[in-house]
């Protein structure tokens, strides 16, 4: 028998996959294995694994293998490994299913025809039931009215439009739901369909599969029962890393008859950490994962203070302190080192300082999407025309500010140099003296406001004003007449074919807009996830030397997402809860558990975990007596900022 090593203990996984992916002998299988066992690296090494013979077959038959990644982030990293090979197929799991359904106007037609129909019926028969005069009422009606008059635009489009990313505006444009709602429709209903599948991909496989949207992942599993054989289905992750309730919560029983590789290891944590990943996982499917022996050590804090008085930004920073002085590692003093982790956006903005900007535009339906992935058009006003601009100017630039203007603004246009000289020079002093007028604003160190910001730009016709800004500007305000006209002018926008803004859009930018300039840069660092700060959910399959996780219940909006107060025994679970608990499903203490699990196991080094409690002493005796945390791993802070130096250090 060979020696085992850490770094061959998990071998056969690979091995078995390999066997799997065969074009003569296609098996479906199911890796599930903990954080950290290299999961992403075995999907990576399967495909660069891929024999030349393989590879050589697929493409003559113009057969693609489709890889399905959770974040488009994830799909670029495999794209980069495959060398963009187009045999590879990655993608994520809406572009999948948008690549399946595209072009079947006629058969997405029928099947939205029905779905509203049906959605209009349930709606009507509530609204029956329901009492006038409520705001249920209201919204039951305004909900009828729109699905109506979709339901009679249907027959009008010719062809159906949807992007993955962000917002889907407009008449043709299908939502997020409705693309995995189709695609498994037809995967499910129509044998051609599936037959168009089955010579499209041998193989399909499925990263962070655990998260995978129900109905797409039921759509799959029956399509691959039916065609086993002709097909291998290669599911990658872990259940006890699922993080949103859209997943299928038994995927690990529907694979009975599938190969199903394990892992033992963790290959990114030290040691402590691996343990503390293991004391959590033990109440729930108890899975358990060996360290690498050159991973020894690690560190593990808990700083528990009352939710209630605390200075959170005072806490944390002095929390950094001290994991600083009992790692050893310096880096910890240097908040931008460590990735710190909340449980919602709005508290990374709050700590970001951009809330103000934050709170307002993450509200309305139809904006928060877009604002919060960074392509909702009219912040990009912002963060891709005037703060390259600014930026530019203040380094002193001219070229990349001449860049900026050349690619976004009117008086720049390639129309204008085409022009002549004269129509170039004069749009170029034009430029010129907005430009000066917008570096006004932020003179003797000055931070201005979006307002201010937009009015100057308008004023000066810099940029075009998105359709959703408009409103924002005043009605009579000679900029707003004379963009309208030059944009008319210039055919750039139709402003009088589109439909008012909604009273709610133009109400969030009006607030927004008060927010300094300064959080426009930060915003943006933010959601191009350049800043230290993550959400919960947003960090899954990704890691860090140094994490910081933050748990604050009482300043967690959506309640229903986690409660560590549950978690750790300071909260019981409520009525309903345990109803639907003893009923065998899931309550928030396994959401919680499963959420804790996946952002400690992001720590490759050291992990300080931040608690806010109503009732500290309570999280702590849990956190002991679990087993989770020895005594002198929890740190007690008192809520009166003098006292928690002294606290810390105890
Ligand atoms: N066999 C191995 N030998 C050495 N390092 C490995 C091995 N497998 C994985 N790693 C490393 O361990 C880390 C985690 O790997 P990977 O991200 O593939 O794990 P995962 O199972 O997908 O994790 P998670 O489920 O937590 O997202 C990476 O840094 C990876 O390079």
């Amino acid at each position: 028998m060979t020696d085992l090593t850490d770094a061959t203990r998990d071998a056969s996984a690979d091995k078995t996959i390999r066997a799997c992916l065969s074009l003569d002998q296609p098996r479906s299988f199911f890796l599930f294995a903990g954080a950290g066992s290299g999961k992403t690296r075995s999907l990576k090494d399967a495909l660069e694994g891929l024999d030349t013979e393989t590879l050589t077959t697929l493409r003559k038959h113009s057969r693609k293998i489709a890889v399905i990644t959770y974040t488009n982030a994830a799909a670029d990293e495999i794209t980069r490994r495959v060398k963009a090979d187009p045999v590879f197929q990655v993608q994520t799991i809406h572009s999948f299913a948008w690549s399946l359904i595209e072009g079947r106007t006629a058969d997405i037609r029928g099947w939205l025809e029905s779905n509203l129909q049906t959605e209009i019926a349930e709606i009507q028969a509530t609204h029956a039931k329901g009492r006038a005069g409520t705001d249920a009422h209201d919204k039951r009606v305004k909900k009828m009215a729109s699905k109506t008059k979709r339901l009679e635009d249907l027959a009008a489009i010719r062809a159906f439009t949807y992007a993955a990313v962000g917002d889907n505006f407009g008449r043709d444009a299908l939502q997020h739901a409705e693309v995995i709602a189709l695609a498994a429709h037809f995967l499910t209903e129509s044998e051609t369909f599936q037959n168009i599948v089955l010579a499209r991909y041998p193989f399909i496989l499925i990263d962070e599969s655990q998260d995978t949207m129900k109905p797409l992942m039921e759509a799959l599993l029956s399509f691959e029962a039916r065609h086993r054989g002709r097909i291998a289905l290669g599911l990658l992750g872990d259940t006890m890393q699922r993080i949103y309730s859209d997943g299928l919560r038994d995927l690990d029983k529907r694979v009975g008859d599938f190969a199903q590789p394990t892992k033992q290891m963790n290959h990114r944590s030290r040691k402590r950490i691996v343990d503390l990943a293991n004391a959590i996982r033990r109440d729930d499917d108890g899975r358990q994962q060996r360290a690498r022996e050159d991973k020894p050590g690690g560190i593990v804090r808990v700083f528990l203070a009352p939710s209630e008085g605390t200075d959170r930004a005072a806490f944390e920073a002095s929390t950094r302190v001290e994991m600083a002085r009992i790692t050893g590692d310096p880096a910890w003093q240097n908040a931008e080192a460590i990735k710190t982790l909340t449980i919602e956006r709005h508290m990374a903005a709050a700590r970001l300082r951009f809330s103000e900007l934050f709170e307002p535009l993450s509200k309305p339906d139809t904006l928060k999407d877009g604002f919060r992935d960074g392509t909702l058009p009219a912040m990009r006003l912002f963060t891709h025309r005037v703060l390259p601009l600014v930026t530019a100017q203040r380094n002193g630039d001219a070229f990349a500010a001449m860049a900026v203007l050349r690619d976004g603004s009117p008086l720049i246009d390639k129309r204008g140099i085409r022009a002549g000289r004269g129509g170039q020079g004069t749009g170029l002093n034009a430029a010129r003296a907005g430009v000066a007028a917008l570096m006004t604003l932020f003179k003797d160190e000055r931070d201005p406001s979006c307002a201010e910001v937009l009015t100057v730009v308008a004023e000066h016709r810099l940029f075009p004003i998105p359709d959703q800004l408009q409103p924002c500007l005043p009605d009579d305000s000679p900029a707003a007449q004379y963009m309208a006209d030059i944009l008319a002018e210039l055919d750039l926008t139709a402003p009088l074919a589109k439909p008012p803004t909604e009273t709610t859009i133009v109400e969030a930018w009006t607030q927004a807009l008060e927010a300094p300039f300064s959080q426009v840069e930060r915003y943006l660092a933010y959601v191009e996830d350049r800043s230290h700060f993550g959400t919960h959910q947003g960090v899954k399959g990704l890691q860090f030397p140094r994490v910081m996780v933050i748990a604050d219940d009482a300043h967690t909006r959506f309640k229903g997402l986690a409660s560590y107060e549950t978690l750790f025994d300071v909260k019981g679970l409520s009525p309903a809860s345990q109803k639907k608990a003893d009923q065998g499903e899931e309550t928030t203490i396994e959401r919680t558990r499963r959420l804790l699990y996946v952002t400690c196991t992001r720590a490759e080094e050291s992990l300080a975990l931040v608690l806010y409690s109503e009732a500290p002493d309570t999280v702590r005796r849990f956190l002991i007596s679990k087993g989770w945390m020895a005594d002198e791993e929890v740190v007690m802070a008192a809520a009166d900022g003098s006292q928690q130096r002294a606290a810390l250090q105890r």
